[in-house]
This record gives C-alpha cells, structure tokens and sequence, in this order.
C-alpha cells in the first residue's frame, strides 16, 4: 500500500485546503441553512452532527477519495475476516467477535471463533447472577458486596469507565472497586472500605505477567489471607481473566474459576471480552449484553453503511483533515455527561497507544503526522479551566461534545442548564465574536476611546474552530456500547490511511524494562552508576531521602 501522502486525494486536499482555510463557517451557515441537513447522520438515537466543521461539499468528496484509495473497504474487509492484521505480532484483531450478535461465524484460521466467544458469555452469565443473588458467597457464607477490579491498561480502563457511565443501573447493596495503580495507597485506599469476607476480587490481566497488576494481586491475596487464613477459602475470592491459563494457575487461582480471553483481543479494545466481568457483576449480565448490542449495532453499520453515511469513517477523515492538513496536534473529547467522566482517559489509550506510531506497515518512517494527542473532561468543568484556549489561543483544537437529551435522575434546572451550555459552546466556537459586534458592546456598556478599542480586541474571538455534537437520548448501556464502537471504528479507520499497525504497543516496552533494571540497581547498596548522570543522581538523591 503506498504511503497516504503519495495518493492523488493527499495532493488535492493539500491543495483544497488552501481554499477552505481562507473561508469562515459562520458565512457557509449564513448562506445555507440546509448545512446541518447536509452534514449530520443518524445512528438508532444518536445524532451525529458534523455541520461546524472546515468542509464544505468538496472536502468531504475528497476526504472520501482519501479513504478509497487508501483501500479502507479491503482493510475493513480484512479485519472482519479474522486476516493477521496485527502484522507485528501475527495476530488477527477480532473484538468485533466479541460482540457478534448475528448468527453469522467468523472464522480465524478456518475456525469459527463464536463458539469460544458464547462459551465465555455462559461462565460470565452463570457466575454474575450466582454472585449477584447470593448462591455464590464469601468463605464464611455472607454475600459478596465488594468487587475489586485489579488491572492496567485495558484491563481496567474499559470496565472502570463502563461502570462510571452505568452507574444509575448498579445494584444498590454491591461496591465496584478498581485498582491499577502499582501505588500502594491506591490499594491500601481501597482495602480500607472492604471486608475480606465480603470481597470478590478480579485479577483482570491478558499477559498475567504485568508488573502493576501482579505485585497488587499478591498484595490482596496476602490481605485476603491474614484474615481468612486458609488457601482453599482463595477460590471463593479471587477470580482471573486473562489469555494466559498457566500464568493464572501458578498464582493459586483454579482454572474453574479463570475467565479466558484470546490474543485476538487487543487489551484496549476488550471492554466486550470478559474483561467487562465487573460491568456484569455491577449492572447485571443482561444489561452488559446491552452493550455488546450497541457495539455490534455500529459493528454492522461500520461494515455495511456506504463511506459517506458512515459515522466512523466520517469521524476519522474530519480527524485526518485537521491532523494532517491543518497541522491540529491534538483533539479534545468532551462529555456533557457527568457519567462519561472517564471516557476521555479510556479514548486515550484506545486512540493514543493505537495510533502513536512513526513507521508503517512496512517498517518504513511515516512521511506525515499520526495520531492525535486526545484529552479532554466533563462539561461544564472544562469551560472554567481550559476552553479559554480553545476559543482564544492560537491553537486549533477539534472537539467532540456528546451530550444524553435525558439525565437518569432529575434535580430542578441542573440538566436543561447543563445542555443549554452543550449546545452553546459548539456555536460559539464556531461564530466567534467579531470586532464590529465587540466595539457595538463595549460602546452599549459606555466605553469609548484607546480603552474601546484595547477592550474590543481582547473581546474578540476568532471562532471557526471545529466541532462535532454527538446527542442521545440518554445513557444506557446499549448507548454507551455503540459509543465505545464508533469510536474504534474511527481509530482503525485513521489507522488504516496512515497505513501503520493500531493494534500493537512496542513503545511501551522500553520504559518497562528500563525499571525492571533500575529496581536491581536500586536494591543494591553502593550508589548507581550504571545509568546516564540526571538518572544515577535522581536515583541517588532518593536513597538519601529514604
Ligand atoms: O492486560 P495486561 O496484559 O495486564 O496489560 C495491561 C496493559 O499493559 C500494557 O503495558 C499495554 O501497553 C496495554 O495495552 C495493556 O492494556
């Protein structure tokens, strides 16, 4: 596959953006009131509206071309038919699988893999509701009430952000935990609330071999034992999820007990595997299914809906034409939403360790700009914190709002206040305040003169910055499921232009082996002297501390 700045839409947008970039979305609104018509879709209750964008007609059959002859209708071909696309790894990238609500097999290696896939769903069904009503208790027969969590990365970011946006559905008598950090005080923080004869923990792991997780399951394990002081009381406490049977069985935890995923599940996109176990204890299994619903919803819309209905490739080529066109560096995710607080930091690792590459396919440098750095929080919160950037600072900064046209729960004016801002900041962003409209202001407000036009100046702002609203009607699970779906689906879509492999994570070894050196060093009782001098004195100067 040629390198996405050699193909002939990569020149034309280059060229195109020359024009776009002189032209402001508040005159394309003036002149067409049916913009939003033209650019907004539908998906089930969600409204997808990316009419204040820097596109017009042309940049968006453009961007189209872009896709086309980066071959994404083979690349999404290849995905959803099990081919190794994670080509570093030799491995097939199939958590559409996980969610595959049709009847239809999806073969890996000549093999149906939805046999494996229902199994797993079984266990998970079978041992929620045994946990959740009670025929599965602690070892002195009480009902579990605590279930913690432990594990890194995507065998934590996913669950604890489900969980958060679920939290309306949680069973009232039942505290979800999570704990990831190799901090101890995230831990011991935890273990503070619980009772080892009422906890239930889950070692969430694919490798079972992750640093962070390992030492804080043999933390708990040991806390769990100073208590209940019996080996064979660990069964009725400590459950695992990974790929990795014998790695689970060395630690001490039954195999009966083991929730298995597949290497064909990248760690940030197994929320659907049985890393979403603690969704299932907290919400219930039925409604866990809700969210694999949603996600194969978008699954099949992703695989079938022409390029320019399709929310997922259109998300991603607006991406690209920021990132690699605009020159944006970063994008920004903001959840009106209190209940999404965390979706920021789970599209983090999602997008981030995904598309945070610099060679492609063929191991060759990327000749052009790859992912984005995402970021972001709730709404209203960041408007009191960073939006003055994105309004005014010389920073171009594509946002995503997403907003739920119902809150679950309902306190006087809080909702209609908290959507009225939803709807007014992306209108903002984009009309801007021009000089005229401050200095007629200023003048209402009675000033005049050097301090007019000093005050007209900081009051202007540029708008014409991009935005694209998401609303549903409410967060539910099914909902939240075909968010965290369009969202990977974007990601394999910019992935699949750049031409680069968003389905391994190389960058994170280093730093990892590096400590495993640095803890050796550290245990030994002459100074360090095995590293560069700002490491060995920042090593040094700690043991003085201690
Ligand atoms: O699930 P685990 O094998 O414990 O991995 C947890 C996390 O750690 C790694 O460092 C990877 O960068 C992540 O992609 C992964 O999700």
């Amino acid at each position: 596959m040629p390198q996405a700045t050699s193909l002939p839409a990569w020149h034309a947008l280059q060229e195109h953006h020359k024009e776009i970039s002189q032209q402001h979305m508040r005159d394309w609104f003036e002149a067409d009131p049916q913009r939003f018509d033209k650019f907004s879709l539908h998906f089930e209750d969600i409204l997808f509206d990316y009419s204040k964008n820097l596109i017009n007609e042309t940049t968006v059959s453009l961007l189209l071309d872009l896709a086309r002859q980066a071959g994404l209708a083979e690349k999404i071909g290849a995905m959803y038919s099990g081919q190794k696309i994670n080509t570093t790894e030799n491995r097939a990238v199939l958590h559409i699988a996980l969610r595959n609500r049709s009847n239809r097999p999806i073969y890996l290696d000549g093999r149906d893999v939805m046999p494996d896939v229902n199994r797993v769903l079984e266990q998970m069904r079978q041992f929620s509701e045994e946990v959740r009503i009670g025929i599965r208790r602690g070892y002195t027969g009480k009902r579990i009430r605590d279930v913690v969590n432990i594990g890194i990365g995507g065998s934590d970011l996913g669950p604890y952000t489900a969980v958060t946006a679920l939290t309306p559905y949680i069973k009232s008598d039942f505290r979800p935990h999570f704990v990831s950090n190799v901090d101890e005080s995230e831990l011991l923080d935890t273990l503070d609330q619980c009772d080892q004869e009422t906890t239930l923990f889950l070692v969430a792991s694919k490798t079972f071999t992750t640093q962070e997780t390992m030492i804080n399951a043999h933390s708990a394990r040991q806390w769990f034992l100073a208590k209940a002081r019996d080996e064979g009381a660990i069964s009725k406490h400590f459950v695992a999820i990974s790929t990795n049977a014998k790695l689970v069985q060395e630690f001490g935890i039954d195999p009966d007990n083991m929730f298995e995923f597949w290497d064909w599940v990248g760690g940030r996109y197994s929320l659907c595997s049985a890393i979403g176990l603690s969704v299932a204890l907290a919400i219930g299994m039925e409604r866990f299914e809700k969210i694999l619903d949603g996600a194969h919803a978008v699954d099949e819309h992703f695989r079938t809906a022409p390029f320019e209905r399709n929310i997922p490739v259109l998300m991603a080529l607006l991406g690209i034409w920021y990132n690699n066109f605009f020159g944006a560096e970063s994008h920004a995710v903001l959840p009106y939403d209190h209940h999404l607080a965390h979706l920021p930091t789970y599209l983090q690792q999602a997008d981030m360790e995904s598309n945070g590459k610099g060679v492609d396919l063929q191991g060759k440098p990327v000749g052009h700009q790859t992912g984005p750095i995402l970021w972001g929080q709730p709404g209203a919160n960041g408007q009191h914190a960073f939006y003055q950037l994105i309004h005014q600072g010389t920073k171009l900064i594509p946002c995503d709002f997403l907003a739920g046209a119902q809150s679950h729960r309902h306190l006087g004016a809080h909702h209609p206040t908290l959507m009225s801002n939803f709807f007014a900041q992306p209108e903002a962003l984009m009309r801007g305040r021009t000089l005229e409209q401050a200095r007629a202001e200023l003048k209402k407000e009675g000033y005049s003169g050097e301090q007019l036009e000093k005050l007209a100046h900081a009051k202007t702002f540029p708008g014409n910055r991009p935005t694209n609203s998401f609303l549903y009607r409410k967060l539910t699970p099914r909902t939240l499921g075909s968010l965290i779906a369009l969202y990977e689906h974007k990601i394999f879509t910019q992935g699949a232009i750049w031409n680069i492999n968003s389905y391994d994570q190389m960058g994170v070894e280093l730093g990892k082996q590096l400590a495993n050196t640095i803890q050796t060093d550290m245990a030994k009782d002459a100074p360090t002297t095995g590293h560069d001098c700002s490491t060995n004195g920042l090593i040094n100067y700690y043991r003085q501390l201690l």
